[in-house]
């Protein structure tokens, strides 16, 4: 224990009950004591996990103090768990209990210690943050959302705010690109998956700038960002945050970011030709799921139900495409896509990449820099060929778990690994599909079927069959359509821009609707987390732990929440009740 922190013992009260209260330095326990002395039930906090120590007995909103005895009192506020059965992660929310001491230079001394204890264990506690709420998202209750249940949080912990309603798409990367953001230890999103993305290329982009490097370059390794990314969700789909947290819940959001837990996470730029197109996390998918964000787009209106309407409209359509799919895999060796693992909180996977990335020795560097050396140099001859007709072809950095698809379109894929899943749907007969989709909300394996495969990959690469190359991007940038997507990729994007170019190019392949006209097109759409993309013939790289989310990744919430070793492979670092 650090020497400025003293082991405190006391007997203190808690309403009627008197309980044994023990703070260690890392722990805060107390144990219920009868009438004999006898211990009854130990409660054990981990101070990491404490989010306020107030003097007094103190309510969070109104935030008031109730107290008569109010100088002999202090309330400690802390993270409280309760399984999420859609998951089997946890629901996290504010615990509070009053404690009683028999005079005020113990409750003194209770107060100091615990708050000294608490900026010694948690020094990666944000202290300012810049929060953007998109008022249109989801259900469009963004505003109520931070206002009623996030706010009072950040207040009680301690946390000073700047608070950006948008007015408009594309503002929050573009002040994360362009504003001063001295001070802010991290940004903030309150909204869906579209805001978490204008945030990912906000904070991708403004560290590469600051580093001096290019983004187009998809063989150049990017600077991991320091800034870290927060996710209170209010969107429609929420993978983000569904798969780093297993809930979609703004409590639980706002009490990791509070506690300033950090979760490295894997980000795949998408390049055309010389140019960066968008990054993306959750999935980057061709085919059906491209044509249903392109329809879903339509009916917007509907809110969150429009991917439901689209998704069956769409299948009905039984679309498929030619293409061929080139990917770079991944060492075998680490893990696979079908290895029945999910990488939870404290993934030994995940962590050995960390161990690649940030190394300890010179040989562990060689390692990582032969790992992406890998990459791009096709003299090595390691690209993988499959071509055909596809239903669907999807990549995914992590499991892409979502309310939908509570363990997500690659249950086994990692958060953090340096690799994404390459999902290959071959065409097939409408029950088979239907079979496969249905499978994502079930824990039926949906990579078990015939027309179905699955890679670990670093990199992977699309084109279309010889004849139909994606060659209308060219005569489209002649048309100025285009010309300011290859000058500034990620400035420009906006919804109606790339629909406009989809559209555009739909047309001259005279390839209509599908879902009305006779005639199916032939090229489909990339859906690159919930945007359309302006090109078909692309180029995916996957950086291993590109950016940091204020995330922890998915408990096990099947293990006991308290008394054992939550930590998973021994990383606790002695902070558990077990290893302290
Ligand atoms: C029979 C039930 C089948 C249910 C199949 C559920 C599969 C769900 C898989 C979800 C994967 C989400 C990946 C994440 C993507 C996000 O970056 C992105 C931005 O938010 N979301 C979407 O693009 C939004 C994509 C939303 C896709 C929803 C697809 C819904 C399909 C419904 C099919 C119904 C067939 C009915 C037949 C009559
Ligand atoms: N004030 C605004 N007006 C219009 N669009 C906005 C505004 N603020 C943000 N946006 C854009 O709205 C899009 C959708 O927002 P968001 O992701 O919050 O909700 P969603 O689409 O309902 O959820 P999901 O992305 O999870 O499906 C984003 O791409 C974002 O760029
Ligand atoms: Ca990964």
């Amino acid at each position: 224990m650090d020497e400025h922190l003293v082991r405190l013992e006391a007997s203190l009260w808690v309403g009627k009950k008197r309980f044994w209260a023990v703070l260690t330095g890392w722990h805060l326990n107390w144990t219920e004591l009868d009438k004999k002395n006898r211990s009854k039930m130990t409660v054990s906090i981990p101070v990491s996990e404490v989010v306020s120590v107030e003097e007094g007995r103190v309510h969070v909103s109104p935030r008031r103090s109730i107290s008569e005895d109010a100088d002999r009192e202090f309330t400690v506020f802390y993270v409280k768990r309760t399984s999420s059965r859609s998951s089997g992660g946890f629901l996290w929310s504010l615990g509070r209990t009053q404690f009683s001491c028999p005079s005020r230079g113990l409750r003194d001394q209770w107060v100091t210690q615990l708050r000294l204890a608490l900026k010694t264990h948690s020094p990666s506690r944000p202290h300012r943050l810049l929060v953007f709420i998109n008022p249109f998202g989801g259900k469009k209750q963004g505003r109520d959302i931070y206002q009623s249940l996030v706010a009072p949080l950040f207040e009680l912990a301690g946390i000073s705010c700047h608070v950006v309603v948008t007015e408009r798409g594309n503002q929050a990367r573009d002040h994360i690109l362009k504003k001063d953001l001295t001070g802010f230890d991290g940004v903030i999103c309150v909204g869906g998956d579209g805001m978490f993305s204008e945030l990912l290329h906000g904070v991708i982009g403004r560290t590469q700038q600051e580093a001096g490097l290019s983004e187009h370059d998809p063989t150049l390794t990017l600077q991991s960002c320091d800034l870290h990314i927060g996710i209170i969700p209010a969107g429609s789909t929420d993978c983000v945050c569904f798969a780093t947290m297993g809930v979609n819940d703004p409590v639980t959001s706002a009490l990791h970011i509070i506690i300033g837990d950090s979760q490295p996470l894997d980000v795949c730029s998408v390049h055309y030709r010389s140019s960066l197109v968008r990054y993306a996390v959750s999935l980057v998918g061709y085919g059906f799921y491209g044509d249903v964000l392109a329809e879903s787009e339509k009916h917007r209106w509907m809110g969150p139900l429009r991917y439901d309407y689209s998704g069956a409209m769409v299948y009905l359509s039984n679309r498929s495409y030619a293409g061929i799919v080139q990917y770079l895999p991944a060492d075998p060796q680490l893990s696979n896509p079908r290895d029945n693992t999910r990488c939870l909180s404290g993934c030994s996977v995940c962590s050995k990449s960390t161990e690649r990335l940030f190394p300890h020795s010179p040989n562990a560097s060689s390692l990582y820099s032969s790992h992406f050396s890998q990459f791009g140099s096709d003299s090595e001859g390691k690209w993988v060929s499959v071509e055909g007709r596809f239903r669907a072809v999807s990549l995914t950095c992590m499991s892409s778990s979502c309310p939908r698809s509570p363990l997500g379109l690659s249950p086994s894929a990692h958060l953090a690994d340096g690799t994404a899943d390459l999902i290959i749907v071959r065409d097939t007969h409408p029950l088979g599909f239907l079979t496969f989709l249905h499978r994502h909300t079930t824990t039926q394996d949906q990579f078990d079927l015939p027309f179905v495969e699955v890679h670990r990959v670093k990199a992977v690469r699309f084109s279309l069959p010889p004849g139909a190359e994606d060659d209308e991007d060219e005569e489209a940038v002649k048309d100025g359509v285009l010309a300011e997507e290859d000058e500034a990729p990620i400035q420009s994007g906006s919804k109606q821009h790339l629909a406009g170019v989809t559209s555009y190019r739909r047309q001259k392949k005279k390839a209509l609707c599908g879902l009305c006209c006779s005639k199916a097109p032939s090229v489909s759409v990339w859906n690159c987390d919930g945007e359309l993309l302006p090109h078909t013939e692309i180029l995916c790289r996957v950086h291993c732990q590109l950016v940091r989310l204020y995330a922890r990744g998915i408990e096990d919430g099947l293990a006991p929440t308290s008394g054992i070793c939550r930590e998973r492979q021994g990383t606790c670092r002695g902070r558990c009740v077990l290893h302290n």
